[in-house]
């Protein structure tokens, strides 16, 4: 049986935070406020996979009340969520992702991002694909505020 999974999230900008997007340390005067890293390309992309299981969504998985996950690295929490997936009998057919951001330009490090979800999830990389848009100044990514991540996956019954 194949499952579609879908994912979205949101953090915001603020000073003094590194800006962390699919495991890439991206240079910016701001980066992502949050318990984790903040990496909210990963977190829409570990939504859409958990959601594709019918397995919840990260707050249930990784409470962001729970210390151990306080600046952790989100990829690591997505090999995790890859293995649990993988664990329920599903194979990753594949991950499409948008980014919704005014700013920094994204498409220089797309491609590394791309290799680093597919890497730490074991697929080729031709099984993910993420993308970048501004909003055209538009609402509170246009304006800077913060940074939104959409994420759909297919996963099958091996
Ligand atoms: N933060 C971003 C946003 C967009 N891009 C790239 O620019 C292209 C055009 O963006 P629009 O919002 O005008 O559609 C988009 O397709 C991305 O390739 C980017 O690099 N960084
Ligand atoms: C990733 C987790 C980990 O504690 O914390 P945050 O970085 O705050 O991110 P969020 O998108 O709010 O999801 C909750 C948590 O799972």
């Amino acid at each position: 049986m194949t499952r579609v999974g879908f994912g979205y999230d949101v953090h915001g900008l603020t000073e003094g935070r590194k800006l962390i997007l699919g495991g890439v340390d991206i240079p910016h005067s701001e980066g992502l406020m949050g318990h984790s890293d903040a990496d909210v390309l990963i977190h829409a992309i570990m939504d859409a996979l958990l959601g594709a299981a019918a397995l919840g969504d990260i707050g249930r998985h990784f409470p962001d009340t729970d210390m151990r996950y306080k600046g952790i690295a989100s990829v690591k929490l997505l090999a995790e969520v890859g293995k649990l997936v993988g664990s329920r009998g599903y194979d990753i057919g594949n991950i499409d992702a948008t980014i919704v951001a005014q700013k920094p330009k994204l498409a220089p490090y797309i491609e590394q991002m791309t290799q680093n979800i597919a890497r730490v999830l074991d697929l080729e990389p031709g099984r993910v694909n993420v993308k970048a848009t501004t909003t055209e100044g538009l609402g509170f990514a246009g304006r800077s505020e913060g940074i939104a991540a959409y994420a759909v996956s297919l996963i099958s019954s091996v």
